[in-house]
């Protein structure tokens, strides 16, 4: 019983950090273009496998988003002064997000291009 309520609990810990991170304009933006890319993916028509990768593309930018506020919130209580490194790991996490977001493009475009325009 005692695993089941602690399991249930790590749930909802999860669930306030989605609630928390979706005040974030950031992930905002990110939720808004993956609605596009989900009404896109049903007015075009997508296969099983193409629904896959894009979920896994949206799914790995959501993360990541998330992941990147989170390390900017553990840098921000371990200093409110400059450093070098806080810039480091904020960069760097912004980067991830980066990276994802621009293969999620060309994972979108590789998917609908050809749909679109017939090539
Ligand atoms: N303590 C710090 N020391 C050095 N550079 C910092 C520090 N805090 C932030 N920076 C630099 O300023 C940039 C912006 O920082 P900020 O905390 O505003 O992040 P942000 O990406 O704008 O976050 P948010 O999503 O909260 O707007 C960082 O990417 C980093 O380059």
């Amino acid at each position: 019983m005692n695993v089941i309520k602690k399991f249930f609990k790590s749930f909802m810990y999860a669930f306030a950090g989605i609630r928390a991170v979706c005040s974030e304009r950031n992930f905002r933006f990110h939720l808004f273009a993956m609605v596009v890319v989900i009404i896109a993916g049903f007015l075009t028509g997508i296969s099983a496998n193409e629904w896959t990768i894009l979920l896994l593309a949206i799914a790995a930018v959501l993360s990541l988003e998330m992941t990147n506020s989170a390390i900017e919130r553990v840098v921000d209580l371990v200093t409110d002064e400059f450093h070098p490194l806080a810039k480091r790991a904020k960069d760097l996490a912004a980067g991830a997000v980066l990276i994802a977001a621009i293969f999620s493009v060309i994972i979108g475009l590789i998917i609908f291009l050809p749909k679109w325009f017939e090539f």
